[in-house]
């Protein structure tokens, strides 16, 4: 194909006449009126970056190509915006060139510049479809609108359709990765969460690096995963995109965009027990997912049902929370600040980790288990709050979801090494609701007088009694902890293990106020085995075909000036 700088002529589209524009970075297209003068305030402006194909003929995405048409016309496909919502759709545009000689110079001009544009672009992905997430429609999504943007931009695929729990993750730790440029999930958080694991845990294994040791600096991913929305909650792509939107998804996968994320390791007694991005939450969200698994038939309404249960039952737990405060104190969760596309916050943090190491966390050390209220205020700013609370709540991101647009923590930072800290204490029920409803309208869930959050590092939890546990007992339950509306008989036999498989399918108690003093953990939608933990951030340990959720739209005016 022939190099070109420029490309500039006139083109229609239908009757409508244009002048048309290639430089380095933009194609535009300027209506001229009857006396071949520009319209500016309706030009059209596609970064180079953004176009998706570019196809001789007047054609569709799929497949049904009319060759019908004449040899002056080409089609460009491209990410068209909403002004409205952050979704994304493909644009298509019919062009008329004035002859086929300058069809010819539009078509390679447009397609080498994309070309040359397209360092970032994935050309082969490995694509994991759960077929039973969210509403079961994952396999449909992906054949019906994904199959065709894929095959219109040139991306081809391997597709592993799931076919049980952990497929994926067992996938991505054994098999040759060779070849792939990215990985994609077509399902919800728990999915997601499937191929971050299955890609941290493979990428730490090939570095020699051992994912239990809380200290240690992980290896960072170089894969991007890809998330095409299927699940229930779909907290990941919502928090990332800014919608959950299949379309918009694959859009960003294709155009190649590249979004760093905080990874939260959870470790106990030095053991790697999951990763988090969303949500490591103990008391209320610990409970709902508990709960809501027992009631898996009613589909994603159940963590409402659930929601709206553990809600009535009013539990709160005692227990030690002890943090580290993140070292930068310049950005907090309650500036009102919100992390979008291009975030300074974000991009400043990946500049000091290229620069330093961190220090601070070797005082990571889990001997505190042993003595967990010592509180030191000096070196390390570990800080220490014992107490009754409803909810202890660790996000690396806001969170976002559906069910709340702004999410658990609406200032904290996809990508900057640190994750927000939400302290609800023991409260009534009217003062939570207070809370849980400022997570759905503009007003500040924090500005609450039984509400704490800081920004931090580290989180260490341990629950009261801690010395009654030894290694492989520590959930057998205490006949305290078991509702005194449970039959004694089956509070008190059987081995730990049958216990804890009791305690799992036991109907929690929404009557008595007086339930189990331990909660249990809800780890981006998992329930963790143990209830004392270590968590700890780890800095854009891996990466998104995502940008961050964009800003309000820059007005053209401002691409404009850049065309010239
Ligand atoms: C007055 C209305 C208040 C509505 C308050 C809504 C707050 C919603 C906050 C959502 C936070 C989502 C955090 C994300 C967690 C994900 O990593 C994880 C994996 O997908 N999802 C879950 O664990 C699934 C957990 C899902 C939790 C849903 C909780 C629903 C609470 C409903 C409370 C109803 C109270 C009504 C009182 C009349
Ligand atoms: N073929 C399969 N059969 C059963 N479970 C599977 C299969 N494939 C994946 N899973 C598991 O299903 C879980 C839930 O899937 P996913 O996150 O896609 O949907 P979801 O409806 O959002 O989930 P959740 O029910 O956790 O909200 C995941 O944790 C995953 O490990
Ligand atoms: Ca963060």
């Amino acid at each position: 194909t022939e190099e070109m700088d420029w490309v500039q002529s006139s083109l229609r589209v239908g009757r409508k006449k244009y002048s048309a524009l290639l430089s380095w970075s933009y194609f535009r297209w300027t209506p001229l009126d009857p006396r071949n003068r520009e319209d500016p305030e309706k030009v059209k402006v596609v970064p180079v970056m953004e176009l998706i194909a570019v196809e001789e003929g007047k054609t569709q995405i799929l497949p049904n190509r009319n060759k019908e048409d004449s040899v002056r016309d080409f089609t460009v496909f491209y990410v068209q915006r909403s002004s409205r919502s952050p979704r994304w759709s493909v644009g298509r545009t019919v062009f008329t060139a004035p002859s086929q000689d300058l069809r010819d110079q539009w078509v390679n001009g447009l397609r080498s510049r994309v070309q040359q544009h397209s360092d970032n672009r994935p050309r082969r992905l490995l694509v994991f479809i759960n077929p039973f997430g969210g509403r079961r429609c994952g396999r449909k999504i992906y054949q019906s609108q994904i199959v065709p943007l894929f095959e219109l931009a040139g991306i081809s695929t391997h597709v592993v359709e799931t076919e049980r729990a952990n497929q994926a993750r067992d996938h991505i730790l054994k098999k040759d990765l060779g070849g792939f440029d990215g990985l994609v999930c077509v399902g919800g958080d728990g999915m997601f969460s499937e191929l971050m694991h299955g890609l941290i845990g493979r990428t730490q294994l090939e570095a020699g690096i051992s994912e239990h040791d809380p200290t240690v600096t992980l290896q960072p991913c170089s894969l991007r995963i890809g998330i095409i929305p299927a699940g229930s909650t779909d907290c990941v792509c919502f928090a990332t995109v800014g919608v959950n939107d299949p379309i918009t998804s694959a859009l960003h996968i294709i155009i190649g965009d590249d979004q760093p994320l905080d990874v939260c390791s959870v470790h106990h007694r030095n053991q790697l027990v999951r990763y988090s991005v969303s949500l490591v939450g103990y008391g209320f969200y610990g409970d709902v997912l508990e709960d809501s698994d027992r009631h898996r038939w009613m589909g994603p309404v159940r963590y409402d049902y659930s929601g709206l249960m553990m809600f009535l039952s009013n539990r709160s737990y005692r227990g030690t929370v002890e943090y580290l405060l993140a070292d930068n104190q310049t950005s907090s969760p309650r500036d009102k600040t919100r992390c979008r596309s291009g975030c300074l916050v974000c991009s400043e943090s990946t500049e000091r980790l290229c620069s330093q190491t961190d220090s601070s966390l070797d005082t990571l050390s889990q001997d505190s288990f042993q003595s967990p209220a010592s509180s030191s205020d000096g070196e390390g700013q570990w800080h220490t709050v014992e107490g009754r609370f409803r909810a202890i709540n660790l996000t690396c991101m806001s969170s976002a979801c559906p069910k709340s647009p702004d999410g658990l923590s609406p200032s904290a930072h996809l990508a900057d090494g640190t994750a927000d800290l939400i302290l609800v204490r023991q409260c009534s029920r009217w003062s939570f609701l207070t809370h849980l409803s400022r997570h759905t309208n503009n007003k500040d869930q924090f500005d609450l007088p039984f509400v704490d959050v800081y920004r931090v590092k580290a989180l260490r939890f341990s629950p009261p009694n801690e010395e009654e546990d030894d290694e492989d007992d520590e959930e057998q339950s205490p006949t305290a902890d078991v509702c005194k509306y449970q039959p004694v008989a089956e509070r008190d036999s059987g081995s730990a293990k049958k216990r804890l498989e009791r305690r799992k399918k036991q109907v929690l108690c929404g009557v008595c106020g007086d339930v189990r003093s331990r909660s249990c953990w809800n780890c981006d939608g998992e329930v963790l085995p143990h209830t004392a933990i270590l968590a700890r951030v780890h800095c854009q340990l891996i990466r998104l075909f995502a940008r961050g959720i964009e800003g309000p739209c820059k007005k053209n005016k401002d691409v404009r000036l850049l065309c010239r």
